[in-house]
C-alpha cells in the first residue's frame, strides 16, 4: 500500500503479490528463510527511517495546540464540525496534508484531555499518524495504542469515511469503544460496537455509524454473509457491496456498508496468527440434508481401529494426519465387509465419503484435544481460539470435523451444515480501501505483512524507558519438577507482596499449575475460558499487592493490569511464563503485561522439555538433541533447543498460510469464472 493510504479516494487496488509467494512449488528451504529474514530486515529498516520521517506531524500538531487550548468546549465542538469541511477539502484533491492532519490531531488531543482526562504523548501522535499512511506502527505493549488510535480514527472519521476498529477479540473491542465513545461524541462522531450474538438489525445499525468496533472475525464474517446473500440473488454477484444504495441495502438483509478504512488493533495477530484459518460461513440446506448420523458413527468406528505409524502418521511440523497405503486398505476392507451386513451405511460405502470422515475422525481423536483446543459447556462442544485462549461459541467447525468431536466426546453429532462463503482473511482485507495497524510485536512478522499486506512497519519510539527485567530461562527435565519449582518461586514472590501472572497454553496447564499452588496454600486466581464471565474482575485484581492469577493467552493481548502503590512498591507485576508458545510473539505479548509506560516487572520463563512445543513426532529431533545435552551438561544447556523448536514452528505455520493464499488464489479464480456465467 502506498504511502498515501488514507488519501487514496479510490478503492485501494489488491497488490499483486509478486515475490515471494508467486513460485507456486516454493517450499521454505534454507536459503528461503535467509531471504525472507534478508526480506524482513530490509523492511525494518526502511520502516525505521518512515518513523523518523513521520516526525513533521508533531510540529503542525504542536502549531495549533495553543489555538485549541483557547477554545471553550462549545469552540471545541464547533471546531469539530468544521473540521467535517475543510478536512473534506482537503482530501479533495486525494491528499491529506501533514498540515491538515496535524491541526486534526490537535483538536483531538485537546478533546482526548479534557474529556478522558488522558493527553496524547508525542509517540501516539507518531503512531497515528503511521496507521493514517497506511503503515502498521509497533508500539510496544503498554504504550497506550488504545488511546493512539483515536487521533487517527476520528481524523479519518471527520474527514467523511467510515472506520472499522477491529481488534481480536469482544472483550477488548467492548472495552476500548466504551472507554473511547465519549471522546467521539463529543466530536459529534457516532460509534458502535459489533460484538458476538447480536441480531441482524442491532448489527445493521452499528454498521451505520461513523466508527464501529468489533472483531476481526465478527466483522470478516458479517462480510462473508453479505457476500452469501448477494450470492444467491442471481444479477447481483457482480454488484460491489459498497455500490449498493442504503434502502437496498436494507431491505435485502445486508449488514456491512462496503469496506472503507480498517485500524487494526494487535494487527500481527489479526494478520498472521488468524490468518490460518479460512472463513468458513455455513448453513442448514434443506435441500440436501448432510449426511445421516450413523455414516458419523460408522466413520469413528473405523477410525479407532486405525493404528499410528501403521495406517496413518502425523507428519512432521505441522498439525495435520496422513493416511498411510496400509490405512486405505483397511478401510476398503472394512466397507467390503460392511456389504454382507443388514445395517450397511450406504453412505460409508463410497471411498471419498469414508476417506474425508475418518481422516475427521483421526484429527478429533489425535489433534483436538479437550481442554486444549475446546471445553465442554451446556452440552456443547465449544471451540477454544488457541491464538487468544477465548471460546468461540457460536463457530463450528466444518467438513464433518464438529461431529467427530462431538462423538468423541460421547454427544449426540449436531445437524452438518453447507458451506454458504468461503474465504480467507489475506483476501478480506486486501479489500478494504485503506488499512492501517497497530501492535507490541510486529518487527517479527515485517516481512510477511509486506509479501501479503504491503504494510510497512513503523517502529515508534517509547514514551519512557523500559526497566523491565528479564531472568534468564530456567530449563528442567520434566513438566513435574518445572510446576515444582513455579510454585516454590511463586511462594517466594507472594510472601514479598509481588502480583504474579503464571502463563500457561491451555486450561489443562493452567489446571495443573492451580493444583500446584493449591497443594503449598496458594490463594490464587484462574483465568481461562472457563472463566470468561469474570474477566474483567479478575483482570481489576489481579495487579493488587501479593495477588496470583493464573492465566491462558486470555490474559495476553491488550490486558491491561492496573498497578496497585504496594504492588509497585514490591517491584511490579511478575510474569511467569510456564511454556513457550508456538510463536516468539505471543510470548512476547504475555512477557508485555508487565514494565507498562515505563513500570518496573520481571520476566522469568520456566521451561520443560516435556513441554508441549517439544512433543509429538515433528519434535523427534530437536527433543532428543535437547535430552543428550541435558544429560550432559545440566538442562539448562538444553533451553536454546526449545527457542529452536519455536522457530520450526513459525516457518511451519508461515508455509500453511502460504499454501493457504495459494488455494485462496486458485478458488477466486475459480469463484470469478462462476461468477461469469451466472
Ligand atoms: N497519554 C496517556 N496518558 C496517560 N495514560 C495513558 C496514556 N496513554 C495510555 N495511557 C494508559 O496506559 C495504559 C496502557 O494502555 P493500553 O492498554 O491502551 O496499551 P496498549 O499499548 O494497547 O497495550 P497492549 O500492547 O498490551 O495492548 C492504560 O492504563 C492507559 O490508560
Amino acid at each position: 500500500m502506498s504511502d498515501l493510504g488514507i488519501m487514496d479516494a479510490a478503492p485501494r487496488r489488491v497488490p499483486r503479490i509478486r515475490d515471494y509467494y508467486e513460485a507456486p512449488d516454493r517450499r521454505d528451504t534454507t536459503l528461503d528463510r535467509w531471504a525472507a529474514d534478508l526480506n524482513g530486515a530490509f523492511v525494518a529498516q526502511g520502516a525505521r527511517w518512515r518513523a523518523w520521517r513521520l516526525r513533521p506531524i508533531l510540529r503542525e500538531m504542536e502549531r495549533h495546540a495553543v489555538a485549541m487550548a483557547a477554545l471553550d468546549d462549545a469552540g471545541l465542538q464547533a471546531e469539530a464540525q468544521a473540521a467535517r469541511i475543510w478536512l473534506r477539502r482537503a482530501l479533495r484533491d486525494q491528499t491529506l496534508s501533514v498540515a491538515a492532519a496535524g491541526r486534526a490531531f490537535a483538536l483531538v488531543r485537546e478533546a482526548a484531555d479534557r474529556v478522558l482526562g488522558l493527553r496524547h504523548y508525542d509517540v501516539q501522535a507518531l503512531g497515528a499518524w503511521a496507521m493514517m499512511r497506511g503503515q502498521i506502527a509497533e508500539m510496544r505493549t503498554g504504550e497506550g495504542k488504545t488511546l493512539c488510535a483515536t487521533l487517527a480514527v476520528a481524523t479519518t472519521a471527520l474527514s467523511g469515511r467510515q472506520v472499522h476498529v477491529m481488534t481480536v477479540n469482544d472483550y477488548l473491542a467492548e472495552r476500548d469503544s466504551a472507554e473511547m465513545a465519549p471522546l467521539y461524541r463529543f466530536l459529534g462522531l457516532s460509534v458502535a460496537t459489533v460484538l458476538e450474538g447480536q441480531d441482524a438489525e442491532t448489527r445493521q445499525s452499528a454498521y451505520g455509524q461513523d466508527i464501529v468496533y468489533g472483531t476481526n472475525k465478527e466483522i470478516a464474517f458479517d462480510y462473508l454473509r453479505d457476500r452469501a446473500i448477494l450470492r444467491l440473488k442471481p444479477g447481483n454477484l457482480n454488484r460491489k457491496l459498497d455500490r449498493i444504495l442504503p434502502a437496498d441495502r436494507r431491505a435485502a438483509g445486508l449488514r456491512l456498508q462496503g469496506l472503507p478504512v480498517a485500524i487494526i488493533d494487535e494487527a500481527d495477530s489479526v494478520l498472521i496468527d488468524e490468518a490460518r484459518t479460512p472463513l468458513i460461513i455455513s448453513g442448514a440446506n434443506p435441500q440436501q440434508g448432510g449426511l445421516p448420523d450413523t455414516t458419523f458413527r460408522r466413520a469413528m468406528a473405523a477410525a479407532r481401529t486405525l493404528t499410528e505409524d501403521v495406517h496413518f502418521r502425523r507428519p512432521r511440523g505441522i498439525r495435520r494426519i496422513e493416511i498411510l497405503p496400509d490405512g486405505f486398505e483397511a478401510l476398503d476392507r472394512m466397507a467390503d465387509a460392511d456389504l454382507d451386513r443388514p445395517d450397511t451405511d450406504p453412505a460409508f460405502g463410497i471411498p471419498v465419503i469414508r476417506e474425508h470422515l475418518v481422516y475427521q475422525a483421526l484429527s478429533a481423536l489425535y489433534l483436538f484435544e479437550l481442554g486444549d483446543s475446546y471445553i465442554l459447556r451446556d452440552g456443547k462442544v465449544q471451540i477454544v481460539d488457541e491464538n487468544t485462549g477465548r471460546t468461540m461459541p457460536d463457530r463450528t467447525w466444518s467438513d464433518g470435523l464438529h461431529q467427530m468431536v462431538e462423538l468423541k466426546e460421547g454427544l449426540e453429532p449436531t445437524a452438518e451444515n453447507e458451506t454458504l462463503s468461503r474465504m480467507t482473511y489475506q483476501r478480506f482485507f486486501r479489500r478494504y480501501a485503506c488499512l492501517g495497524g497497530m501492535t507490541g510485536t510486529a518487527q517479527d512478522a515485517a516481512w510477511e505483512l509486506w509479501s501479503v499486506y504491503r504494510l510497512a512497519v513503523a517502529k515508534v519510539p517509547t514514551n519512557k524507558r523500559d526497566i523491565r527485567r528479564f531472568a534468564r530461562d530456567r530449563v528442567f527435565l520434566t513438566t513435574e519438577a518445572k510446576w515444582q519449582a513455579i510454585a516454590e518461586r511463586t511462594r517466594a514472590l507472594h510472601a514479598a507482596g509481588a502480583p504474579v501472572l503464571i502463563g500457561t497454553r491451555s486450561i489443562n496447564a493452567s489446571d495443573a499449575a492451580s493444583a500446584r499452588l493449591s497443594e503449598l496454600g496458594l490463594p490464587h486466581q484462574l483465568l481461562t475460558a472457563a472463566q470468561d464471565a469474570d474477566e474483567a474482575a479478575i483482570v481489576a485484581e489481579a495487579g493488587q499487592a501479593g495477588r496470583i492469577t493464573v492465566a491462558t493467552n486470555m490474559a495476553g493481548r491488550g490486558t491491561d493490569i492496573k498497578l496497585s502503590p504496594d504492588a509497585l512498591a514490591a517491584g511490579g507485576l511478575h510474569v511467569i511464563l510456564s511454556e513457550r508458545h508456538d510463536s516468539r510473539r505471543v510470548d512476547r505479548q504475555l512477557e508485555g503485561r508487565c514494565g507498562r509506560q515505563g513500570e518496573p516487572g520481571r520476566v522469568e520463563a520456566y521451561l520443560s522439555l516435556e513441554d508441549d512445543l517439544m512433543q509429538g513426532p515433528a519434535a523427534r529431533r530437536v527433543a532428543g538433541l535437547a535430552k543428550l545435552l541435558a544429560r550432559a551438561f545440566g538442562p539448562g544447556a538444553a533451553g536454546w533447543c526449545i527457542r529452536w523448536r519455536q522457530k520450526q514452528m513459525e516457518a511451519a505455520h508461515g508455509r500453511m498460510r502460504r499454501d493457504l493464499i495459494d488455494q485462496d488464489r486458485g478458488m477466486g479464480e475459480f469463484l470469478a469464472f462462476g461468477g461469469e456465467l451466472e
